[in-house]
């Protein structure tokens, strides 16, 4: 069934892929890596907790229930700190480390953090060059970017001074930070880096499919590719692109289930009422039954009410399947 070799990486996702997250999706999916929400580091080195709070999987050796590896990302501006924090984020059990040269936010790029960085490419290589100096060699030190800030016109400079840092691989969503998250992916850039840089190029921007992997490599020529909200709208994506069928509506309803006894029994109860809401905004792209379903059940508040408006959606579909 499984057909194709490629590596599939999950993407960060601040607020979205949580642990929780990445546990499910681990469990049903083959992902190779794991990457984690970014943590924000501005001038000092961040206590042990922290690290362990953003990724309990360090407690577990950095790898997820099901074995997969998780890598932690960090976000900063200046390079003496960044590298203190990736040592620590791999001496605690990370498997590697990662920067985001990505992140388009106003609070961060305001104080010099993400994508605003893609302006000043010798900052990213002296951030990345102390994080390589930092890290143990047989760790990997990786960084994520844009193809630029306002434009497009460093995307070569910036992919360069990453793996001029001595970087082991690139991942390279396919937009400026102007861009946002606006369809197309601009894939075609990430074929000029790919063809210039000895080390892995990793592609990323609107795989939502299969047939959208299968076109990314071809453009790309890259057999690394990260998915974000492809993983969420279809959440046995990384398995269907290497050949599974894609999950219908009734399993992706027994895994809300099953993710809404993971996360109400968890730390992060209170927040299972926002999260689970959040997730239907990404199915209803693949499955219309999670529009109908989520017009009935946002009105609810309460966990309790959440997870019964579930149940009794999965056994309206239950009868339908014998
Ligand atoms: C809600 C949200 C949060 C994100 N958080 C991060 C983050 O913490 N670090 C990062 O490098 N990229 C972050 N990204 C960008 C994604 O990793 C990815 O590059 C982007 O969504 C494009 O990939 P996709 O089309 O597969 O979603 C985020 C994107 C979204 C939509």
């Amino acid at each position: 069934m499984r057909d194709i070799s490629l590596r599939i990486i999950l993407a960060p996702m601040e607020g979205v892929l949580d642990h929780l997250m990445r546990e499910l999706l681990s469990s049903i999916n083959p992902y190779d890596l794991l990457v984690t929400e970014f943590v924000r580091v501005v001038d000092q080195l961040l206590p042990e907790k922290v690290y362990y709070r953003l990724c309990p999987e360090l407690k577990n050796n950095g790898l997820t229930k099901s074995g997969t590896p998780v890598r932690v990302q960090i976000l900063g501006q200046e390079p003496g700190w960044m590298a203190e924090n990736a040592l620590r984020a791999v001496t605690l059990g990370s498997r590697g480390v990662d920067a985001n040269f990505g992140c388009p936010a106003k609070m961060v790029n305001r104080s010099k953090g993400g994508a605003v960085l893609l302006q000043y490419p010798e900052l990213i290589h002296d951030i990345v060059k102390a994080m390589r100096q930092a890290v143990p060699s047989e760790q990997p030190v990786t960084a994520k970017i844009r193809l630029g800030y306002e434009d497009k016109s460093l995307f070569m400079e910036n992919a360069l001074a990453v793996y001029e840092a001595g970087a082991t691989e690139l991942a390279i969503h396919a937009r400026s930070k102007v861009d946002g998250y606006k369809p197309p992916a601009y894939w075609e850039y990430i074929t000029e880096v790919r063809e210039r840089l000895p080390i892995p190029v990793i592609a990323n921007g609107e795989i939502w499919n299969r047939d959208d992997a299968l076109r990314c490599m071809e453009v790309t020529g890259c057999d690394s590719i990260m998915i974000g909200r492809g993983a969420l709208s279809m959440p046995n994506l990384a398995a269907s692109i290497k050949g599974d069928t894609p999950y219908d509506w009734a399993t992706t309803l027994r895994l809300m289930i099953h993710y809404s006894e993971l996360e109400t029994s968890g730390l992060k109860a209170t927040y299972y009422p926002a999260r689970i809401k959040q997730w239907f905004s990404y199915l209803s792209r693949e499955y219309p039954e999670a529009d109908d379903l989520f017009r009935e059940i946002r009105i609810h508040k309460t966990t309790e009410d959440i997870l019964n408006g579930l149940k009794l959606a999965a056994t309206k579909l239950a009868p339908m399947k014998s």
